[in-house]
């Protein structure tokens, strides 16, 4: 397994070993007591979500709140994503800042998102194929969709020409940091 280091120390993205031979690969798509050791904490999975996308399409930001928030071990079936994250808990150093990862079906990277950050990607293939666990069971009344556009990434220098963003109303209707902030739906602090 090789890990890749990102900039926020807690999300964490990883290779699962590959073994190749003439029929092709095999690889641990999943491994809870390996995930756990490079993760350090127990984890309990009890969704499996699955998203099918065409180029252009940029789902979230998305997170929930305490005491439905999400952990999330995110990975590419088909195609190819820019995997986003942003640091929503105001208690972090971190706080605002975001970071990424081009997750695809052949780099087989896992990353793995802990609660308190909220999610998105941009579909850079022609379809992409997204599939990932989660540490708590979906509650619309607890979800925050954060603006897609609240940091300083220009989705579109990853798309062709003449590509456009396609994105979901709830998704338009994205909300600023500070406006989360002053209505107390991010991650309090400590
Ligand atoms: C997330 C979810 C959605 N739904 C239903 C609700 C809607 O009727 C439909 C589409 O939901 P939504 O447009 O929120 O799907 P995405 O935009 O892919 O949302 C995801 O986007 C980013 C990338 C994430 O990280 C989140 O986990 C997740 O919110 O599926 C469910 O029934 N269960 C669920 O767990």
């Amino acid at each position: 397994m090789n890990i890749v280091k990102l900039d926020i120390p807690e999300i964490i993205v990883y290779e699962p070993k590959v073994f190749d031979d003439e029929r092709g690969c095999f690889f641990e798509s999943f491994n809870q007591k390996t995930l756990e050791g490079v993760i350090g904490r127990k984890l309990e999975f009890v969704q499996d979500n699955y998203s099918v996308s065409k180029r252009g399409v940029v789902r979230g930001f998305h997170f929930q709140l305490p005491p439905m928030a999400q952990g999330k071990l995110v990975h590419v079936v088909r195609g190819e994503v820019l995997d986003v994250v942003v640091d929503v808990r105001q208690s972090s150093p971190s706080f605002g800042r975001w970071t990424s990862q081009l997750l695809t079906s052949d780099n087989r990277k896992r990353m793995w998102i802990p609660e308190g950050f909220a999610h998105g990607f941009l579909v850079i293939s022609e379809v992409a194929e997204f599939n990932y666990k989660v540490t708590n069971f979906y509650c619309p009344e607890k979800e925050v969709t954060l603006s897609y556009s609240c940091i300083d990434l220009d989705w579109r220098r990853y798309l062709p020409i003449g590509v456009e963003l396609l994105v979901s109303d709830k998704d338009k209707m994205g909300e600023q940091l500070d406006v989360l902030v002053s209505s107390e739906r991010v991650f309090a602090q400590n």
